[in-house]
């Protein structure tokens, strides 16, 4: 429970809300089936995954796409990309997808928080677990989103003045704080100024300029934002309540987690990778730094370190901050001692790295390693949702595959429905995007259709859950009441995903194969040209040393030849020209081991480029051998479908016969369930 009742008056639409998620909440705890009878809207706005659609570039909007109404975008496909999908001339595709809810592309970053946030806020400050990711392919505005700029803040800087603003004050020395387990823990005098030397550190980290500026964009929005509604707390809190707020902030790079509040290593040294724990089905970062704060502008000032620091070790790495999940974390910690009852409420927000296409990156080497983590990860979320999203309509309990990311892991509890999650899906209207975009619209159609299931249904799903998390994938565990509908779905599901997978694998394997061609040529022709050049450039100088050597001799014996009174003459001479040779002998040598040098030099660099290629190849025999793991699961995944299905023939035929022996009645008495293994 938690001790604070919040309500803004400003929100009409959230005690609707409440009111229709009373009615699911119901509607689920006395009704079996519950899909014929929910009303359009409550489907529509309530018990799905809230998939809002946030649009870049509205000058290119009519060119593609069209917003039909606020839940609908008809897109259409370009005529070039026509022909590559087999369609005929004069044919034109139209694809229609649907969101929660389309957001006025000209609508500014306060309409957007009004809309899609606050509420949000409300409930988290009401207790409720809240996780807000934003989904889109580079570029297309995730972190304008989630973060903003200093001129329009976003998502993070605007809940975090909404939050304070409607929070009763808070003392500066906390006094509890969020611990593994999901509850709290009591704050000693040592952790208290552990957590007061921490935040004291983190922020005089920053330079005098930055916080400065810093200050000055948060004032700024305070100021903008000073007439606008918040929250009011129904009553003054009871001194025996304790109330405090602590951030987080966390990065997913590569599949390891870094803490982004950790003060980054001298140079040379790694960054520390976090792991993460798991305490009573509740997934979380072990280590990850956590701040006290009680003000929004405290709050804001750990926000911009975390980014500094984000900035930091993307450039380190020659990367960009964009090739990486962030997580900004705030967890409000109730107590109360008159009760001894406490309370915690978690709000993630999430920027997820933006998904692109490996062709059309170009990438290869470390660029193509991260590419790859990119896109695994996002692959599993799909995935993940995909499967939840099966599991509910074919009401079958397939396992869901969210250890294969650190993503999925982290937010695991959030993707099952115990939490709040909603998603704000970016997308660029521009033609050269549209094949990425397609991508995410896909994805956002899957995940609009996940029904998030009432918090009041926690104890009786917490069991299925650590069931389904626990379990390894065995068909036959759950086909006990297989019928061949399904089956069949199955089959063409993972028909598709392996004819998807193959395609995108041969794609990527042409790629990578063009590129370290393309590559192998281009350094074969450099160093065929260099060698020649030197080879050129040395006959050259042993020609000039030749004709050095020889073209002096000749005049001395010219000399000698002249009469003899001119012999004193032609000794001076025979000296002077003895000088000369020596000089230019000693200036030929000196060339030639520069020459020499230069040979050396680039057989050495030839060295470096033959490591350089063999390290690319063992990359890419990697990446192979990592796309053929995730083939043959799905194969022989298939091939045990197709063998059930072939029984499930089988016993089908051997029905239909007994049928025609006048034997039915016998067959559906005892056989009325097909049960896989025990046929
Ligand atoms: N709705 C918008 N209005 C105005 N500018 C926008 C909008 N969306 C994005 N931008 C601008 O477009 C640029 C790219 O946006 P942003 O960095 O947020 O994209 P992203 O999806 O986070 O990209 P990446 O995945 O590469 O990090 C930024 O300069 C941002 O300010």
């Amino acid at each position: 429970m938690s001790y604070i009742r919040a309500r803004d008056p400003s929100l009409s639409k959230y005690y609707r809300y409440t009111k229709v998620r009373k009615n699911l909440a119901t509607h689920y705890d006395t009704c079996e089936d519950t899909s014929a009878d929910i009303s359009e809207e409550i489907v529509n706005n309530i018990d799905h995954y809230q998939v809002y659609l946030r649009i870049k570039g509205v000058e290119n909007l009519g060119e593609l796409y069209e917003i039909k109404n606020d839940l609908t975008l008809l897109c259409r496909v370009p005529i070039e990309l026509q022909h590559a999908r087999n369609v005929h001339e004069n044919e034109s595709i139209t694809r229609t997808f649907k969101f929660s809810k389309i957001i006025d592309p000209n609508s500014n970053q306060t309409k957007l928080f009004d809309e899609v946030v606050k509420g949000k806020v409300l409930e988290f400050i009401n207790g409720s677990n809240c996780t807000l990711m934003s989904y889109g392919a580079s570029g297309s505005g995730k972190t304008f989103t989630i973060v903003g700029t200093s001129e329009e803040p976003g998502i993070i800087p605007r809940s975090l003045e909404y939050l304070f603003r409607t929070l009763p004050t808070l003392s500066v020395v906390p006094l509890i704080k969020p611990n593994a387990s999901g509850g709290i823990s009591y704050m000693t005098e040592a952790d208290c100024l552990k957590d007061k030397m921490d935040r004291q550190i983190l922020l005089s980290k920053h330079t005098n300029m930055d916080c400065a500026l810093h200050k000055q964009t948060y004032k700024a929005m305070q100021e903008r934002l000073s007439n606008e509604l918040v929250g009011l707390i129904d009553q003054a809190l009871g001194p025996d309540v304790m109330l405090n707020v602590w951030v987080s902030f966390a990065e997913i790079y590569n599949e390891n987690i870094y803490d982004l509040l950790k003060p980054h290593p001298c140079k040379g040294q790694s960054r520390q990778k976090l792991c993460l724990g798991n305490v009573n089905g509740d997934t979380y970062i072990k280590g990850l730094t956590s701040i006290s704060v009680s003000s929004g502008l405290e709050a804001y000032l750990i926000l911009q370190y975390g980014l500094h620091n984000l900035k930091y070790a993307a450039t380190s790495v020659n990367s960009h901050s964009s090739r990486s999940h962030c997580v900004f974390t705030l967890k409000i910690a109730q107590a109360s001692t008159t009760n001894k009852e406490e309370f915690v409420s978690v709000f993630n927000f999430c920027d997820l790295a933006g998904s692109e296409r490996i062709k059309k990156t170009q990438n290869v080497g470390d660029r193509l390693k991260e590419s790859n983590s990119i896109n695994t990860s996002l692959l599993v979320l799909g995935r993940c949702i995909k499967l939840i999203r099966d599991n509910q309509k074919l009401k079958t309990s397939k396992v869901i595959p969210f250890r294969e990311s650190k993503l999925t892991q982290l937010f695991q509890k959030a993707l099952l429905g115990y939490e709040s999650v909603w998603m704000i899906v970016n997308i660029n209207t521009c033609r050269e995007m549209f094949d990425e975009t397609q991508h995410v619209l896909q994805f956002s159609a899957i995940a609009k259709d996940v029904i998030v299931e009432q918090q009041m249904l926690k104890a009786c799903r917490t069991k299925r859950v650590s069931e389904l998390l626990d379990t390894q994938i065995d068909i036959a565990t759950y086909g006990d009441k297989i019928n061949v509908k399904e089956l069949q779905e199955q089959i063409a599901f993972l028909s598709d995903q392996l004819e998807q997978q193959q395609l995108d694998n041969e794609e990527d394997r042409e790629h990578v194969i063009m590129s370290y061609k393309a590559i192998l040529e281009d350094t074969n022709k450099h160093w065929e040209k260099r060698i020649e050049q030197l080879q050129c450039s040395l006959a050259e100088t042993l020609r000039d040393v030749e004709h050095d050597i020889k073209r002096p001799r000749m005049s001395v014996i010219v000399l000698n030849s002249s009469s003899e009174e001119n012999d004193n003459e032609d000794e001076e001479n025979e000296g002077n020209v003895e000088d000369r040779l020596k000089d230019e002998i000693q200036q030929l040598q000196i060339k030639l081991k520069i020459q020499q040098d230069e040979m050396d030099r680039a057989k050495s660099q030839s060295l470096d480029l033959d490591n350089t290629l063999n390290e690319q190849k063992k990359s890419y025999l990697e990446l192979k051998l990592k796309h053929e793991t995730n083939i043959n699961p799905l194969k022989s995944k298939v091939i045990v479908n197709d063998e059930q299905i072939k029984d499930l023939k089988i016993y089908i035929a051997t029905i239909v016969k007994n049928t025609n022996l006048d034997n039915f009645n016998d067959v559906s008495d005892k056989e009325n369930v097909f049960i896989f293994g025990n046929q």
